[in-house]
C-alpha cells in the first residue's frame, strides 16, 4: 500500500548520495521501491567504472533492477555478512521520543526480506523524501502472512485494535501474492503511541510471517529535497 511520494528529484538526489557509501570489495543490501532503485542504479554505473561489490536484493524487482544494471548478485546465505543496505521506508518516526527512526515498511510488500536484510546489515541506511517523515507513526502495518491464515490473523489485528484490510492486486483479480507466495493485511492501527509494543504484539501471532515495523534497526536516513541531501543519524 503506497502513498504519495516526494518528487523524484529528491528521491534520485536521496538514492544517489546513499550509493556514495559502498566502498570497494564489500557486500550491499540492495532494497526494494522508487527510491531505493534511484541507488541501485547509481551502484550500477560505479560498477560500469570498476567498483567491486556484490549485491543482495530483498525482492525480485530490486534482483531484476540489479541485474539490469550490472550488479554482480547473490543470496544471504552465501556471504558472510552485509555491510551496508540501502532501503526506502512508507514512514519514519522523526519525534524525540520513543519510537525515533522506527519505520513502517512493506508498501511494496517486501518487508519481510529487507527486515532480514537490514537486520544482518553492519549499517542500515534509508533513503526517503521529506512526505515520509510525521512526528508519530500512523501508517497501516503491512503484515506477510500464510495465505490460509489471513482470517485468523485478520482477527487476532483487531484484538489489537486495528483494522485489517487484504491487499489487492493491481492487475491480477484477488490477493496480492508476495515473493515468498504470502498474503499481505494491511493494518490501521490510528496513530501508534507505542510502535515497540506494537511490534512484539504482532510478531507474536500465529502465522504472521513478518510484519513492517522496523525498531531500532535503521542508522541513518539520507532525506533527499530538490536541492540537497540531509543525513540523519539514529
Ligand atoms: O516493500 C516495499 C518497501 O518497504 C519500500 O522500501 C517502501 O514501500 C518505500 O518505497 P518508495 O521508495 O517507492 O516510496
Amino acid at each position: 500500500m503506497k502513498t504519495e511520494g516526494g518528487s523524484e528529484e529528491a528521491k534520485r538526489r536521496a538514492g544517489e548520495r546513499a550509493a556514495r557509501a559502498v566502498e570497494d570489495g564489500t557486500v550491499v543490501g540492495l532494497g526494494t521501491g522508487s527510491t531505493t532503485a534511484y541507488a541501485i542504479r547509481a551502484i550500477g554505473r560505479a560498477v560500469d567504472e570498476g567498483l567491486e561489490v556484490r549485491g543482495v536484493p530483498t525482492s525480485f524487482q530490486s534482483r531484476q533492477l540489479a541485474l539490469e544494471v550490472g550488479i554482480p548478485v547473490t543470496e544471504l546465505d552465501a556471504v558472510e555478512g552485509i555491510d551496508l543496505a540501502i532501503d526506502g521506508a512508507d514512514q519514519i518516526a522523526n519525534g524525540d521520543g520513543a519510537g525515533r527512526g522506527t519505520l513502517v515498511k512493506g508498501g511494496g510488500g517486501a518487508h519481510a526480506r529487507e527486515k532480514l536484510v537490514g537486520a544482518t546489515a553492519d549499517r542500515f541506511v534509508v533513503v526517503a523524501d521529506p512526505s515520509k517523515f510525521a512526528d508519530q507513526l500512523e501508517h497501516p502495518v503491512p503484515l506477510e502472512v500464510l495465505p490460509d491464515a489471513h482470517t485468523v490473523v485478520a482477527d487476532d489485528v483487531r484484538e489489537l485494535s486495528g483494522e485489517p484490510t487484504l491487499r489487492d492486486a493491481a492487475a491480477k483479480d484477488g490477493p496480492v501474492v508476495t515473493d515468498n507466495g504470502n498474503l499481505v493485511l494491511d493494518c490501521d492501527f490510528g496513530p501508534i503511541s507505542d510502535p515497540e509494543e506494537l511490534a512484539a504484539d504482532l510478531a507474536l501471532i500465529p502465522g504472521v510471517v513478518e510484519h513492517g515495523l522496523f525498531v531500532g534497526l535503521v542508522d541513518a536516513v539520507y532525506v533527499g529535497t530538490d536541492d540537497d541531501v540531509e543525513v540523519r543519524e539514529y
